[in-house]
């Protein structure tokens, strides 16, 4: 018998009566030490309390830890700001990890616009078994580029071959340096823009600044250098995002208008399942997210995601999707139209697309 630190008296033989008690109740006494040093979680090789399986403990990766998400955008349904939703995947994640699961740059990104709809849209996607896709945005392309691709990569999920690896940041489709550099990355990659009004686009956009800053200034006079001539201030960036032809001729320079789908942010909200199934044919996806998948939710007024064949309460966007617009004023909503009008028509022709914002 080796000697105990915890049962000084352990080692001596023969042992009489009162020593065995001692040494009976010395026992007794590590193991139950060592039992509840095993529950707290600081034992690895015994199992821990019913119920929290080993996944349950391991590192959540890079998505998991990043829970306020830029632009005050939603990690996923039903929660907020980054909720519990994407952690709890999270652990699912774990679950499933096997061998022939590695981490991979994505092969298609949806790459705007800001406030066009792509949490949804990111959303819609992540139902799909092929899809496999980072919920926080990345923002690799604009901000973080000089990190390099081995910590975009590192941001991935884990996926099987044949699946589809994905991010969303809404900023690279007006950055100028991105398509330079994601046709760097991979001249393959597949881009998706969900494009909305601009009009609408613009007052989304202020809605979202002044939720943050609620001191700023009103739409009506940001939207004018000088409002009595009517001269609209096109550097103002709420506006200058919605001149989508502009921005679009540069990403023109680096990929053929067939590798880039525009997908409407209106249809996406009256018809999710027909855009989605223009979405999973360009990505080569078979049709899965189909109309089982939505719920339109009258009092939030936007379609919410229901799992096909189940009473279960459909999950909605968060409360930072599908917030309520200031009223601008009439004649302020048909100067910007008029402002928009020749970007719209170049838009339509350049996309052969026309999504009746005119
Ligand atoms: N299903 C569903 N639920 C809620 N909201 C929806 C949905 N589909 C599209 N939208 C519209 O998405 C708008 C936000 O766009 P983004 O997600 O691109 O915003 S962000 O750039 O990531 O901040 C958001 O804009 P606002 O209505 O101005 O808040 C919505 O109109």
């Amino acid at each position: 018998m080796e000697y105990s630190p915890l049962c000084p008296a352990a080692h001596a033989t023969p042992l009489p009566p009162v020593r065995n008690k001692l040494l009976v109740l010395c026992v007794m006494l590590s193991l139950w030490a060592y039992t509840l040093y095993c529950c707290i979680g600081y034992c690895s090789t015994a199992p821990g309390l019913p119920g929290l399986s080993a996944d349950s403990r391991e590192t959540p990766s890079p998505r998991a830890l990043s829970t306020e998400l830029p632009n005050g955008d939603s990690g996923g349904f039903g929660e907020p700001d980054g909720g519990s939703s994407n952690r709890v995947e999270e652990w699912d994640e774990g679950r499933t990890l096997n061998d022939s699961e590695t981490k991979k740059l994505p092969q298609a990104i949806i790459i705007g616009v800001k406030k066009g709809g792509t949490r949804a849209l990111l959303e819609f996607l992540r139902l799909h078994p092929d899809i496999r896709a980072v919920g926080a945005e990345p923002h690799f392309f604009d901000r973080n580029y000089e990190k390099g691709l081995e910590w975009y990569r590192d941001l991935m999920p884990k996926s099987l071959e044949g699946q589809i690896t994905m991010e969303k940041t809404p900023s690279y489709f007006v950055t100028k340096e991105v398509p330079g550099r994601i046709y760097a990355m991979s001249k393959d990659t597949k881009l998706i823009v969900v494009v909305r009004d601009p009009v609408t686009r613009a007052i989304s956009d202020y809605t979202q600044t002044r939720s943050k800053k609620p001191d700023i200034p009103s739409f009506e006079s940001l939207t004018f250098k000088n409002s009595t001539a009517g001269l609209i201030d096109a550097t103002w960036s709420a506006l200058q995002i919605g001149m989508y032809a502009r921005h679009l001729e540069r990403w023109l320079r680096f990929f053929p208008i067939n590798q880039i789908l525009f997908v409407s942010g209106e249809r996406l909200i009256t018809d999710p399942a027909g855009e989605m199934a223009r979405v999973q044919d360009f990505l080569g996806l078979r049709r899965v997210v189909t109309d089982k998948y939505f719920h339109f939710n009258p009092a939030k007024g936007f379609p919410c995601l229901k799992k096909p064949e189940s009473n279960s309460k459909p999950h909605c966007l968060g409360k930072t999707k599908g917030r309520t617009h200031p009223n601008i004023h009439p004649d302020v909503i048909q100067q910007l139209r008029d402002f928009y009008k020749p970007f719209n028509k170049k838009f339509y022709h350049m996309t052969r697309q026309d999504f009746g914002w005119d």
